[in-house]
This record gives structure tokens, sequence and C-alpha cells, in this order.
């Protein structure tokens, strides 16, 4: 089976309360200001999102008083995430809102990849298959998440995603491909990953803005 790309798409971006977000960085960047280069990648992922012309819309999952302002202020729907309860369980409450709007397909994104580049999604969503798997730099993460139907699959993020999603998609007999994006493959996880993102030259302005603020080499 392979999902037409003709029905509306709705980008997901589930996000999580900045003072509790990307712990694994707190060796290079202290609690506060971590908690600011939270909200600057997820404004630099929202306005990313903001440019892709094949998308109908975004809802972002949070419960987040300034991730929701972000999203408002970009136009992006907010579903509320009472429980935090992780990514993936995030994702499917945006799944269930996006299905509510007629959505025929979802592009799961998370709001820490602020290199996104609106051109490399567009590319993305001409892909057909049913379930399309945009690895991390590390090829065993998963960074986007494309299925159509919504449901295709159930997101199941964390380490070893990609070998899941693609078992998955295997056993619900449905066609699927792995896309490497070079922007979409740089999630900041790791001191080491948000080397990677500023090498990358390709950083969203709110970002490389609050590194320069913050003094992180
Ligand atoms: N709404 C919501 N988003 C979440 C939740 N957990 C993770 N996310 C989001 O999912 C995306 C990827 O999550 P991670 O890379 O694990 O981010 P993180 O949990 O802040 O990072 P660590 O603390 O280092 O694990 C980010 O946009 C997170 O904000 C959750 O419980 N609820
Ligand atoms: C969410 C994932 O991992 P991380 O939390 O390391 O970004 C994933 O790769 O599915």
């Amino acid at each position: 089976m392979t999902g037409r790309a003709d029905g509306p798409t709705l980008a997901i971006l589930p996000v999580k309360g900045f003072g509790r977000a990307k712990s694994r960085l707190r060796e290079a960047v202290p609690d506060g200001p971590r908690a600011g280069l939270a909200e600057a990648m997820v404004s630099d992922v929202l306005r990313a999102l903001g440019a892709v012309s094949g998308l109908a819309g975004v809802i972002v999952v949070t419960g987040e008083p300034l991730a929701a302002g972000l999203a408002r202020l970009a136009g992006a729907e907010v579903v509320h995430d009472a429980a935090e309860a992780g990514q993936s369980a995030a994702a499917q409450l945006g799944i269930a809102r996006a299905i509510e709007r007629g959505a025929e397909r979802v592009l799961l994104v998370p709001g820490d990849c602020p290199a996104l580049d609106p051109g490399e999604v567009g590319d993305l969503l001409a892909a057909t298959a049913a379930v399309v798997v945009v690895p991390d730099r590390h090829g065993t993460g998963t960074n986007a998440l494309l299925l159509r139907p919504p449901r295709a699959i159930a997101p199941s993020f964390g380490p070893g995603s990609r070998a899941r999603h693609e078992a998955a998609a295997a056993a619900a007999g449905v066609a699927w491909q792995v896309c490497e994006l070079p922007s979409l493959g740089l999630d900041a996880d790791t001191p080491d990953d948000l080397a990677a993102l500023r090498a990358s030259g390709r950083l969203g302005e709110s970002t490389e803005a609050t590194l320069g603020r913050l003094g992180v080499p």
C-alpha cells in the first residue's frame, strides 16, 4: 500500500516543558539558559515549518505556556499536553486532532531540529510511501516521521526508534522508505549534537543568537 501524496498534510510538533527540556545538554548549557535554548529551537522549527508550502497547517502539542504562545504567533493550533507522558504519547494527541481536522497525512517533527530547512521538508512531502522515516545523524533515531494515513503505524520515539518504525511498517504491510535529510538529521540531544549543528552553518536565527548570547562555544 502506498500513501498517495494528495490529501492534506498537517505537521505535528510535540514540545516538552522548557524547564525539563534537553537534560542531555546540561553539561554544555546550565538549567536556566537551557530552557531559553529549547524555546529558541522551537521558534526556529516553527518558522521553518511556516515556510513549507505543502503543509496545510501545524499542530503543537504542549503543556508549556511559552511554547503555546510561540505556536499561536506562528498560526499553529495548540493541543494541550497535561500528562507530558513522552514524545510518542504527545504525537498521538496531535494525530488524533489532525484526523479530526481531516488530515490524510501527518508529518511528525521534533522541536529540537533548529536547522530544519523548508526546501528539504518540501522534498520530503513529495514521498508517497505510507511511512517515511527520517533518521537522525547517527542513523538509529527518528527525527521525522511521515505517515499516510496518520495511523499507518504508531510512533515509537526514543533510542533505536528507526528500526522500530521500519519493523512496524513491515509488520503493517505498508510501503515504507527512509529519507535522509541533512537539516532534519541534526537534532540537539547532546553537546556533540550541538557542535554538529553549529558546524553545519544551518542553525536557525533564534538558536544561533541564543547560543551566542549564552557564550556556548
Ligand atoms: N508535548 C510533549 N513533547 C515532548 C515530550 N517529551 C519529549 N517531547 C518533545 O519531543 C521532541 C524530542 O524529544 P527529546 O529529544 O527527547 O527532548 P527532551 O526530552 O527535551 O530531551 P532530553 O531531556 O535530553 O531527553 C522535543 O520536541 C521534545 O520537546 C512530552 O512528554 N510531551
Ligand atoms: C526521540 C528520539 O531520540 P532522542 O530523544 O534521542 O531525540 C528518536 O530518535 O526517536
